[in-house]
């Protein structure tokens, strides 16, 4: 025999599938003879058949429209494929088998009790109604297909429900079967068997896989192949992990690891006799026929990752017993499994440390409270003696299992995985890897269970590509900028960077929009107003929390004065922040070191360095300089833009107002350009590089020389703002003019020096270094312990869409790389 074929429920549960089913067996009769297959019931029926005869056995009747129900099903298919003129035969030959199935449901509801060999007669029907079916339409096609009741040859005890096989039996019977049919396609009934009195039993957990393997095995076959409704065994479960893919080669030894922590594709303790006589097993999908499906055999191929495949378990417990008297008293851990075994408790992972203080392990959660009751039953001297503190459980946990043969050979993997959920604020509640290195599991909070999953695989599987999902609130200026600037670089980053920029939410002062699978970057701001709620900053901080997406950043591209009280509560959530908004870093001090300890402290990242310069390198270099251990004498420079535009401009002559209207044109302005004016932004800077520096100054400790009138200062709209400003033409006038007779310029300058801070215009001359500075440039001179004779100095435009917003864009690509 070449080859076992093995179909599962789905495959046979419809029109369409069994359209493939039969697509199959034709092309193997063409090229790979000779084969045999192996039919589940179509899906669905075992189950209604276990609830018609629960039904019954209450002596209750609807069970007979479920049956109904499974002979539709069964009718419709059949005369689908099945040209009229031979449609009564069949017809008679199903429902032969469905009353004969009635007069077991019959029997259960006469004697109101359902035995478990009964309910295996009852089940049987399942796989003999599939089968029976698919050989009919298949003989109609005219292949030379033979009916075979798999309970001919598949011996077993007499344990009812779940039998063990006499393989001794069971092969020589398959071999003789065989050696009789050489010359027909057996069609074989799955999942049944029969003891040696000729009762129906069944297999258990996987019984068609199983009926298969056991085949296979008897007949040495070259190959089990399982077809079933999925691309094989993937990467991880694909409705967690979008990005999950089929593994082409998985050892035995990885798939039981796999299978183990709930990838239910395959039950690999059903195909250990195929396993044992090295029999390769190929899992394909019946709704995929070109897809190559996963080879699950001895030996691995080459593997191009370190790891095969990750798999989890969403919800269990777990137990600790800790105390001081367990320390080298040999028999505790012997008694604590010895109980656990004794009530037949299931123990999915135990950890141990070395200081033998504590020991933990996990349970399914339903078993929680019963576990906590023996143990403290069974442990009740020790704890009365204080050796043990008590019994620990912590319930709404997750464990996630990385498997894969590769990762005996690497170094780091642990480190790799430990360090990505580390960076993702998930906690890890508790670990363990076996010495054979071919799992590493880690037990995790529910609530993290997708991010941590889809993380790990992006780790493992698509280093290559890392998804930061951004979440931008601001869409005026400096927001719509970064976001062209963001899709005009979508192909760099991924091919240069390794990084995808995934916008999921987006928010300005009127609308917010939040989509999981991505937002359009070109197209995001006709989606924020055609389909965006009205904005709740709450609301949305709310959600992306909920969200809990992997690498997630926040970036906040407003002016807005409030904004910044919900950065503390994003940290919190492992979020991070990236702002050209000066706000946060220039309030009050307390505040202040809240955020950037929190940050710290959750290892997210709270990037600003368009605060001071705009796209300029201010920030980095003076955080450099620190870490490098540079001292700072003396920072000084002209860090606004638009004043720096305005002093460059405006000439006795000209409209002081319409230089500042040019300026806020040009993007250089804040969103209310008094602030610029009565500088106040250029405080804010100074003031956030104090900080920088280590100084814990206050807005208080700084001194502002006005530049405007008083009138112009207290305007109350920025429309009347502009209104004195034109009736202050003269003053300004004058003031140039003043400089200019003396070859001077006005530069508004800011200084730092001695722990102080003054602000004020100054007249400089042509030797000064700043005396130089064209359109909307900054300058500022760091004079630090290094820098000493001749000052750092960094020089260029400081403010507008462009430079700003790609500042803005780097601190999100460095946030890439620190994620990375
Ligand atoms: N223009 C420049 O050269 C530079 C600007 N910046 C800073 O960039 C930030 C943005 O400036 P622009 O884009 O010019 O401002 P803008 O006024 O053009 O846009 C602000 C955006 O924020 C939104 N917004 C305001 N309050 C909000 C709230 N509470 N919730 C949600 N959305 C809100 C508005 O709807 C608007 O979409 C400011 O903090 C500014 O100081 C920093 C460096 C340089
Ligand atoms: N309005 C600011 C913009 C940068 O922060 C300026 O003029 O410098
Ligand atoms: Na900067």
């Amino acid at each position: 025999m070449e080859k076992i074929l093995k179909f599962g429920g789905t495959s046979c549960g419809s029109v369409d599938s069994i359209q493939s089913v039969l697509s199959v067996i034709e092309s193997n009769w063409k090229s790979t003879k000779p084969f045999a297959v192996v039919f589940s019931a179509m899906s669905g029926v075992t189950n209604s058949l276990l609830e018609a005869g629960k039904l019954a056995s209450k002596g209750e009747v609807p069970y007979s429209s479920l049956i109904e129900t499974i002979e539709n099903r069964h009718f419709e298919v059949l005369k689908h494929f099945i040209p009229l003129k031979g449609q009564s035969q069949v017809i008679a030959q199903i429902r032969t088998l469905v009353n004969e199935l009635r007069d077991v449901l019959k029997g259960i509801a006469l004697i109101k009790e359902i035995s478990p060999k009964t309910s295996d007669l009852l089940v049987s029907f399942g796989e003999r109604l599939s089968t029976s079916l698919i050989t009919a339409i298949l003989k109609e096609k005219g292949l030379p297909v033979l009916y075979v009741d798999a309970r001919q040859f598949i011996k077993t005890d007499d344990a009812f429900g779940k039998s063990e096989v006499d393989f001794v039996q069971t092969n020589t019977l398959i071999q003789t079967f065989f050696n009789q049919h050489t010359q027909e396609i057996c069609l074989i009934t799955g999942f049944i068997g029969s003891n040696n009195q000729g009762e129906t039993t069944t297999l258990g957990r996987g019984g068609s896989d199983y009926t298969a393997s056991i085949l296979g095995a008897a007949l040495a076959v070259r190959e089990i192949e399982i077809w079933t409704d999925v691309d094989g065994m993937m990467t991880a479960d694909p409705r967690k992990v979008s990005n999950a893919f089929t593994i082409p080669s998985i050892s035995y030894a990885e798939a039981m690891e796999l299978t183990h922590f709930g990838a239910k594709v395959i039950y690999p303790p059903s195909l250990q006799p195929a396993f044992a006589k090295n029999i390769p097993i190929r899992v394909l999908n019946t709704f995929n026929l070109a897809f190559k499906g996963t080879v699950v055999s001895k030996e691995q191929k080459p593997n191009p990752y370190i790891i095969t495949g990750i798999s989890s378990i969403d919800s269990l417990a777990l137990v600790n017993l800790q105390g001081s008297g367990m320390i080298g008293v040999a028999g505790v851990s012997a008694k604590l499994f010895t109980v656990l075994a004794r009530e037949k408790i299931s123990v999915i992972l135990i950890s141990q440390a070395s200081s033998e203080h504590s020991i933990c392990f996990a349970i399914e959660p339903h078993n929680a409270i019963r576990v906590k009751e023996i143990l403290e039953a069974e442990f009740a001297p020790e704890i009365a003696m204080g050796d043990i503190e008590g019994i620990d459980i912590q319930s709404n946990l997750s464990v996630i299992a990385i498997v894969g043969e590769g990762m005996r050979k690497h170094t780091g993997v642990s480190g790799k995985l430990f360090s990505v959920l580390g960076k993702n604020g998930i906690n890890i509640v508790a670990t363990a890897q076996g010495s054979s290195e071919l799992n590493i599991s880690v037990v995790i909070e529910q609530k993290d269970l997708s991010k941590a999953l889809n993380v790990i695989h992006e780790t493992f599987f698509f280093s290559k590509l890392k998804t930061l999902h951004l979440f931008l609130v601001g869409t005026g200026l400096i927001g719509k900028t970064l976001l062209d600037q963001l899709a005009g670089q979508e192909r760099f980053l991924a091919k240069y960077r390794g990084l995808k920029v995934k916008l999921v939410g987006i928010a300005n002062s009127r609308q917010q929009l939040i989509r999981e699978r991505g937002i359009d970057m070109k197209s995001a701001l006709d989606l924020l107003s055609q389909h965006g709620k009205a904005q709740d900053l709450s609301g949305f901080t709310k959600q992306i929390k909920a969200l809990n997406l992997p690498n997630s950043i926040f970036a906040d591209c407003t002016a807005d004065k409030q904004i910044y009280t919900h950065y503390l509560g994003l940290f919190k959530s492992n979020i991070s922040v990236v702002t050209p908004n000066k706000v946060a870093n220039s309030g009050p001090y307390p505040l202040y070191a809240e955020l950037h300890q929190t940050a710290l402290e959750k290892g997210v990242k709270f990037l600003y360095e368009t605060n001071v310069g705009a796209g300029l390198p201010v920030i980095n270099t003076l955080q450099g300089l620190i870490a490098s251990g540079d001292r700072f004498e003396k920072i000084e420079g002209i860090l606004s833009g638009t004043l720096s535009y305005i002093f460059n401009q405006f000439k006795p002559g000209r409209s002081f107002a319409d230089v500042l209207r040019e300026a806020k044109a040009k993007g250089y302005t804040e969103p209310d350009p008094r602030e610029d004016l009565s500088g106040m932004d250029v405080a804010r800077k100074i003031l956030i590089l104090s900080r920088e520096i280590g100084l814990k100054l206050e807005f208080s400790d700084i001194t502002i020389e006005k530049i405007i009138p008083p009138a112009c200062e207290e305007a109350a709209t920025v429309e009347d703002f502009f209104k004195e400003l034109e009736k202050a033409n003269d003053y300004f006038e004058k003031m140039v003019a003043s400089a200019a007779e003396k070859g001077h310029v006005l530069r508004y300058i800011a200084v730092l020096e001695n722990q102080k801070i003054t602000i004020g215009l100054r007249e400089i001359d042509a030797f000064h270094p700043f005396y130089q500075m064209d359109g909307a440039d900054n300058v500022i001179a760091f004079t630090t312990k290094r820098y000493h004779d001749r000052p750092l100095v960094i020089k260029g435009p400081g403010a507008g869409a462009e430079v700003t917003a790609s500042g803005v864009f780097a601190d999100i690509v460095s946030l890439g790389s620190h994620l990375a």
